[in-house]
């Protein structure tokens, strides 16, 4: 009920091509993505909608508990959709932040946690791979195979990656690069909710996502 609650949502907005931030400044048409995506609206922290009527609200709390970090801490959610060939080539979620710390000014800096739902089940390709992390198991069962740990998408299941560093979270966790790979068959799609430092409130303004 989650997955079809977040699928509409992101209908309802619209799938646009999806847009990649470089050295600040957004640019779509960019050959490292060519997945489509849509930003749900804000989830407003006072304006809870009761759990019972909305399973959105539910996912959302869900993961409020599972990390402790409450809605103030995210970002708006970002459906993405891939069609056959789409993909979207190793990056890290968050932006480094050394420019200006004092200023939370650039979207993307401070994402420590990327929570990310799989609304699809691919049946090739479209993995999610994270090519700084040996998998050791993936190695011993198939030696010259997927050295590195990577998940097919299974509709429903969420992967939790840090993006921060536990005793530096303006550092990125150079283990937290990862790409998810050109679909081979059928549609992918997934929800990121990303958990941000400090409230999102002005990310979204300097954005201009808000209104
Ligand atoms: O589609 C995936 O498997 C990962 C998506 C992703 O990395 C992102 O949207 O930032
Ligand atoms: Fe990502």
């Amino acid at each position: 009920e989650e997955v079809e609650a977040l699928l509409s949502a992101g209908e309802a907005v619209g799938f646009k091509q999806s847009a990649i931030r470089n050295r600040g400044t957004l640019a779509s048409n960019d050959t490292r993505r060519t997945s489509t995506s849509a930003f749900l609206p804000e989830r407003k922290p006072g304006g809870r909608s009761s759990a019972d009527a909305d399973p959105i609200e539910r996912f959302v709390r869900r993961v409020e508990e599972i990390t402790g970090i409450t809605r103030e801490r995210h970002e708006r959610m970002q459906v993405v959709r891939y069609e056959a060939g789409q993909f979207y080539r190793p990056h890290h979620d968050s932006s480094p932040f050394s420019i200006n710390r004092s200023v939370h000014n650039r979207v993307g800096a401070g994402r420590i946690l990327t929570a990310f739902l799989y609304l699809s089940d691919v049946a090739e390709g479209g993995r999610t791979r994270f090519p700084k992390v040996p998998d050791d198991a993936a190695r011993t069962k198939k030696p010259a195979r997927a050295p590195f740990l990577s998940f097919q998408p299974r509709r429903g299941t969420l992967l939790l990656w840090p993006n921060a560093l536990d005793d530096d979270p303006w550092t990125n966790n150079a283990f937290a690069e990862h790409e998810a790979m050109a679909v081979d068959e059928g549609v992918k799609y997934g929800a990121n909710l990303w958990l941000l430092q400090y409230p999102d409130a002005l990310v979204i303004k300097s954005w201009g996502l808000g209104k």
